[in-house]
């Protein structure tokens, strides 16, 4: 059965958008913005416990930047997590659904506000369950190197999601968001640990028959390979077997990487290509800290995200380290025009503004 096309699907979203619909951007980042602690085996999701509101309010900041779909503070909420916190299996699934729930009422907070004015440029925006990796939930780094240990297998890991998925589905969101997926694996053991969580993704999303889109987006440490260290080419094939993934792409890589991996994935589905990479730091799983690396500013992201709409990306946001000014950024960059091919005379210079390109001083190709 194909994805229901319903009022508020993720295609109806970017179509209002204009072609592009944007993400929000790091949540975590935002939190740790107004002094939250997330040192934290939950990392982000310990605000479900201890500052429901803070989330709330981080959630409103996106909005107000932008956002047109908010990934919700699950991202490193799992029952386990929950369990080895002291809390009950229903306390845990109560948070979950809590996670969901502080999205959509600022979501609906927000919408109220905004349609009472007349004129204003934001989009009702769509609420995404952020489905965290096995190795979000492990805490120490390994969704960036997919180093899971010999011992997990395909089922171990359908154990591991299905009962958060059914729980979080049951709270009512727009779509999934699968985060993270490990790209870089060092071991033959690894690479087959992985590319089974890649197929996990997918079964449960048939088994459990799930009716609302999901993204599945990948992280990468090279710029080029997919996770499990086999090609994109081969974990795409999993998923373009689903009709259950809507959109597919990278999140929580380098912005560098991006504007090749669009193309990449361009060429490899038909699926919407979805990006949203971190600033450029890179997470030291040990000290769990942000190291300095080469790094996109706002400007940057914004005419860079111009450059990965161009390449074929309709779902463009930030990860970690971006904040409500860098998707205010992109939500100015010239993300809806669509400028046929015209020529403009200028004197006795003329410039060929490309089709399907959009205004950006880099795509006025001198043609004398
Ligand atoms: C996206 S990473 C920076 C999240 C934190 C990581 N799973 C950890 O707990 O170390
Ligand atoms: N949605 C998560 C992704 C972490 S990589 C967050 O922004 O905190
Ligand atoms: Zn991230």
């Amino acid at each position: 059965m194909g994805i229901q096309k319903v009022k508020g699907s993720l295609e109806d979203l970017i179509e209002k958008a204009g072609g592009c619909a944007v993400v929000d951007g790091g949540f975590a980042t935002q939190l740790e913005k107004h002094g939250a602690t997330i040192n934290d085996s939950l990392w982000s999701s310990i605000c479900l416990i201890n500052d429901p509101d803070l989330i709330k309010r981080v959630h409103l900041e996106y909005l107000e930047a932008g956002a047109d779909i908010l990934v919700t503070s699950s991202y490193q909420a799992t029952l386990p997590g929950f369990v080895s916190k002291g809390l009950s299996i229903e306390e845990g699934e109560s948070l979950l659904k809590k996670s969901v729930k502080l999205a959509v009422e600022a979501r609906d907070k927000f919408w109220d506000d905004k349609k009472r004015i007349s004129g204003h440029s934001y989009n009702r925006a769509l609420v995404a369950a952020s489905i965290g990796s096995y190795g979000a939930y492990l805490a120490d780094g390994s969704e960036y190197s997919g180093c899971y240990g010999p011992n997990v297998d395909l089922d171990k890991l359908k154990d591991f999601h299905r009962r958060r998925l059914q729980v979080l589905v049951e709270a009512g969101p727009d779509l999934l968001a699968f985060e993270t997926i490990p790209n870089k694996l060092e071991a033959q053991q690894f690479k087959i640990s992985k590319i089974y969580k890649l197929q996990a993704c997918v079964e449960l999303l048939e088994e459990e028959n799930i009716q609302i889109p999901s993204w599945i987006c990948f992280s990468s440490v090279d710029g080029e390979n997919a996770p499990s260290g086999e090609s994109f080419k081969e974990c795409l094939d999993i998923i373009n077997c689903s009709n259950k993934v809507s959109a597919v792409g990278i999140n929580c890589a380098p912005p560098h990487f991006v504007q090749v991996l669009v193309q990449k994935f361009k060429e490899l589905t038909g699926k919407v290509i979805v990006v949203y990479p971190n600033s450029g730091e890179v997470w030291d799983g040990r000290a769990k800290r942000w190291l300095p690396s080469k790094c996109f500013d706002d400007d940057k992201f914004k005419l860079f995200a111009t450059r990965w709409r161009d390449s074929g990306a309709e779902l463009i946001g930030g990860c970690c380290r971006t904040t409500p000014s860098t998707i205010r950024a992109i939500s100015k960059a010239e993300l809806k025009i669509i400028y046929q091919s015209v020529c403009v005379c200028v004197s006795s210079v003329s410039f060929k503004v490309d089709q399907n390109q959009s205004k950006d001083e880099d795509i006025l190709h001198h043609v004398e």
